[in-house]
């Protein structure tokens, strides 16, 4: 059979294996699994009875003909060399490793590859999954992958030049706004009575509100702040302040971001 196989099993290895499975996309028989620890696998083996465990990276790659590689971008290379030996090269290797480039993935696998960066909030069926393929991959390949990952959220193409900027909006935005919506309830406690449970509570929902808003409206963000900050009234002079610091503050964690980006792994 036609396996697909993910090498990892932290974040991204486990959020994948629950949403293939969980969807429907794949079935039990379809997913062998392997990860560096035995505590892992064994987590894997408890979660999903049945699915497919390889004791090591080589015997997945040997059963699996999609082998996605959901390591860190520091073991990705490693894991690739190790693997690659024992290959027959009509395999497709799909790397979720930010800041890994296809030349250096073609570079020891010249074959099909892709780059594929999810998102955290694919747990909960949202957000985008950036995918980028190489140009040795084919159409049904590509398409496979594809549907894997629209089993668990929105699918983009992107060209591997526009990754970078897209990967800090997609897949860092979660951390990012979770950071924000975190120092505002903070905020919002300090200078009150509220308790922090209280304020996290009202700003996670006014932040998944807000955003419903601008999808279902389409209306501009901008928009949005002159329909909510009466003149002369409160939010306007929290608008305010914020217009004054928050460029700076964002251009500061994009470069730091971008910088990172182009060293991660190396
Ligand atoms: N976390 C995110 O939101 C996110 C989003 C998009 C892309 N990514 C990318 O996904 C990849 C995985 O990220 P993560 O957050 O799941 O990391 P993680 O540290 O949670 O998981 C990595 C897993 O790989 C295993 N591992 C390490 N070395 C191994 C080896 N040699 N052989 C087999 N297994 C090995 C570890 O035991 C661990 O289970 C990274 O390349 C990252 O850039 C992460
Ligand atoms: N998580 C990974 C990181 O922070 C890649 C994008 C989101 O490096």
């Amino acid at each position: 059979m036609d396996c697909i196989g993910i090498i990892g099993y932290g974040h991204m290895g486990s959020m994948l294996v629950d949403g293939f499975l969980s969807s429907g996309v794949l079935g039990i028989d379809e997913v062998v699994v392997t990860s560096r620890s035995r505590e892992s696998r064994d987590a894997c083996a408890a979660a999903w009875p049945g699915i497919g465990i390889a004791g090591t990276n080589s015997e997945l790659a040997r059963r699996c003909r999609t082998i996605i590689l959901a390591v860190r971008p520091q073991e990705v290379m490693e894991v690739l060399r190790e693997i690659v030996p024992v290959m027959d090269g009509d395999e497709h290797i799909v790397s979720l490793a930010a800041g890994i480039s296809l030349a250096e993935l073609e570079g020891l696998f010249p074959g099909q590859v892709t780059r594929v960066i999810p998102t955290i909030t694919s747990t909960v069926g949202q957000g985008t999954t950036l995918v980028c393929h190489g140009r040795q991959t084919g159409m049904q390949d590509a398409s496979r992958v594809e549907g894997l990952f629209s089993s668990i959220g929105n699918v983009m193409l992107v060209g591997e030049e526009e990754l970078p900027a897209a990967t800090i909006l997609s897949s860092c935005g979660p951390g990012l706004l979770a950071a924000i919506i975190e120092e505002l309830a903070d905020a919002t406690a300090r200078a009150s009575g509220l308790t922090t449970d209280r304020a996290l509570s009202l700003a996670t929902e006014t932040t998944a509100a807000t955003a419903a808003y601008l999808r279902k409206t389409g209306e501009a963000p901008g928009d949005l702040v002159g329909r909510v900050a009466t003149g002369g009234g409160v939010t306007e002079a929290g608008v305010k302040r914020l217009r004054e610091r928050l460029p700076g503050v964002f251009d500061e964690a994009v470069a730091a971001m971008l910088e990172r980006y182009g060293a991660v792994g190396k």
